[in-house]
């Protein structure tokens, strides 16, 4: 009697596990983004809750779903389900839909609603206040960018100071530099004149709270809006501001009053004009400029932009850094016999002879060998490997140019890293190929900064990174100037791996070269040209 009783409670806890388990395998994977009559990739046929566990795989698949249903699915013209690490599923639509994307309004389809999400931004920014977007965006495409060539020379002063220091000055040893702190510091030093100013980019802790907030923002970016199921966002969302909050205290104390005190003096300067005041030329002013240039006039204060800027900027500072790391570890790491980098320092010390060239913007329209490292590295490195992610807005859902209907809530977006390794678009796409994009008799030239539907790291069309032509203008004369300047010795077993974390292309952080001050005159450093090791340096 005992033993049947034990039984029957021990069968009605199994059923109540059972039926809780299959109740929350069916809302664990979010159902507004699962839209009917798509097919899923890489979930397995009869397997018990095959929806939540062809999410969980995508923990250790890195990229291998998207890459193998892009071929199955997308190239066939059809779209696919791709799982997702937050058990947010996304569908990813053909290449020749894009044009029909980004032609999209929106209030149909909406890139800000899923970046609150994927980003994480409604979790840990809950507070998030977007109406300095326009007037920041507007700033870095329109004036930073008709004016980088007037900030020039004082990003290549501030670039050259932070490499000599960083790589060092001594010509006869070889120092080792940890590629991603480099890049981090470079791109943090040089940029920060011309995006916060002189001052503060030389105020350490400004400086500091930065890149901690940068790093933390980073983390949180990825572990809310990616890795951690949906469900628990509110809740880790939560604890993350914790360190955030504090590095952006920081920052806020220092960029705050430069704000507010530009934003009052250039107000006041509208309304009298005798007021004797003339700011500086730098993207502070030029972000103010442009909120009074607002048809809305919904900025009041400078309170507000400083707030938002500090966001915006850390992105793009590790957007930079990123690409950056990639490009340098990706040159090191090709074979040696190549000698891309003499290649590179070749074209650089051809192009700036003077001082005016290296201060003359249309000077790096001739670099177009380091132009194409760039693309040919942002290709096979794209920052996300999903881009163009919108969320369906209309309640009646919108119909994809198949006829197929989507519901409202789910999400659309095109596999970034499978287009740009297709081999309709691109010829031996799975080898690195810097000079790939340098223009001949045949070719005409392609910018790094030219976005198409078969080139996406910076998105395309609305809602397209309107920094990338001040981040092309600073990382050509970067590397021009380390190429000019440095011997850099090849990377011992090629090029190390890139780690897939969440939605995003982590370049190795933990590698470091081997760099030595090239000495002045040529035929004086042909003679120590050798290295400890007897490997033959790239010169
Ligand atoms: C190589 C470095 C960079 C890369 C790869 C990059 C890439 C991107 C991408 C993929 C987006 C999102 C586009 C989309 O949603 O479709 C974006 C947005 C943005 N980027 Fe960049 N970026 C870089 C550097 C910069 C720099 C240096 C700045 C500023 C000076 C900047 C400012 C912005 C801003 C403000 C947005 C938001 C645009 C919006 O929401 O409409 N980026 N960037």
């Amino acid at each position: 009697m005992t033993t049947w009783t034990s039984n029957s409670i021990l069968a009605t806890y199994g059923a109540l596990a059972f039926g809780l388990l299959v109740l929350i395998g069916r809302t664990w994977v979010r159902p507004q983004r699962v839209p009917p009559g798509i097919q899923w990739a890489g979930k397995r046929p009869n397997e018990f809750l095959a929806e939540v566990r062809a999410c969980l795989r995508e923990y250790t698949t890195g990229i291998t779903t998207m890459m193998s249903a892009y071929k199955k699915f997308n190239v066939a013209g059809i779209p696919f389900l791709l799982p997702t690490t937050g058990f947010e599923p996304q569908v990813m639509l053909p290449q020749e839909w894009i044009k029909w994307v980004v032609d999209q309004p929106e209030d149909i389809l909406s890139s800000r609603q899923v970046q609150g999400e994927r980003l994480g931004l409604n979790y840990i920014l809950p507070a998030l206040d977007i109406t300095s977007d326009f007037a920041i965006i507007e700033a870095i495409r329109i004036h930073l960018t008709r004016n980088v060539g007037k900030v020039q020379a004082d990003l290549v002063d501030e670039l050259r100071q932070s490499v000599d220091k960083v790589f060092g000055m001594n010509t006869e040893e070889w120092s080792e530099v940890n590629v991603h702190s480099a890049m981090k510091e470079l791109t943090f030093k040089s940029t920060g004149r011309v995006l916060f100013g002189h001052s503060l980019s030389h105020n350490e802790k400004f400086m500091h709270g930065l890149s901690g907030f940068s790093t933390w923002f980073g983390i949180g970016i990825i572990l809310v809006g990616q890795l951690i199921p949906w469900q628990f966002r509110r809740f880790v969302g939560s604890l993350c501001p914790l360190p955030m909050a504090y590095y952006r205290a920081i920052c806020t104390r220092h960029v705050g009053p430069v704000f507010s005190e530009r934003f009052e003096n250039m107000q006041r300067k509208i309304h009298d004009p005798i007021f004797d005041y003339s700011p500086p030329e730098d993207l502070i002013t030029w972000v103010c400029r442009a909120a009074f240039n607002m048809k809305d006039q919904t900025i009041t204060n400078g309170k507000s932009l400083a707030s938002r800027f500090i966001l915006l900027m850390s992105g793009a500072l590790s957007s930079s850094v990123a690409i950056t790391t990639h490009a340098l570890v990706d040159l090191l790491g090709s074979d040696p016999q190549h000698n891309y980098v003499q290649l590179l320092r070749e074209e650089s010390e051809s192009t700036l002879l003077t001082e005016d060239d290296w201060n003359r913007s249309t000077s790096l329209l001739k670099l177009h060998r380091l132009d194409s490292v760039f693309r040919e590295s942002l290709r096979r490195n794209p920052p996300t490997l999903r881009g163009l992610s919108r969320q369906v807005m209309p309640k009646e859902g919108v119909i994809l140019p198949n006829g197929q209907k989507l519901p409202q809530g789910a999400w659309i977006g095109v596999p970034v890293l499978a287009i740009q390794a297709d081999e309709r678009f691109y010829d031996q796409p799975d080898i690195f190929s810097p000079l790939r994009f340098v223009p001949t008799e045949v070719a005409k030239r392609t910018l790094m900064v030219t976005t198409s539907d078969t080139f996406l790291p910076f998105g395309h069309a609305r809602g397209s990174c309107p920094g990338r032509w001040f981040a092309s203008h600073f990382m050509k004369l970067l590397f021009a100037y380390i190429m000019i300047n440095y011997e850099l010795e090849p990377l011992e077993g090629g090029r190390p791996l890139n780690k897939v974390v969440g939605d995003h292309l982590i370049p190795p952080i933990q590698v470091s070269i081997r760099v030595r001050r090239r000495a002045l005159s040529t035929e004086s450093k042909s003679a120590s040209l050798q290295t400890a090791s007897n490997r033959e340096p790239y010169r």
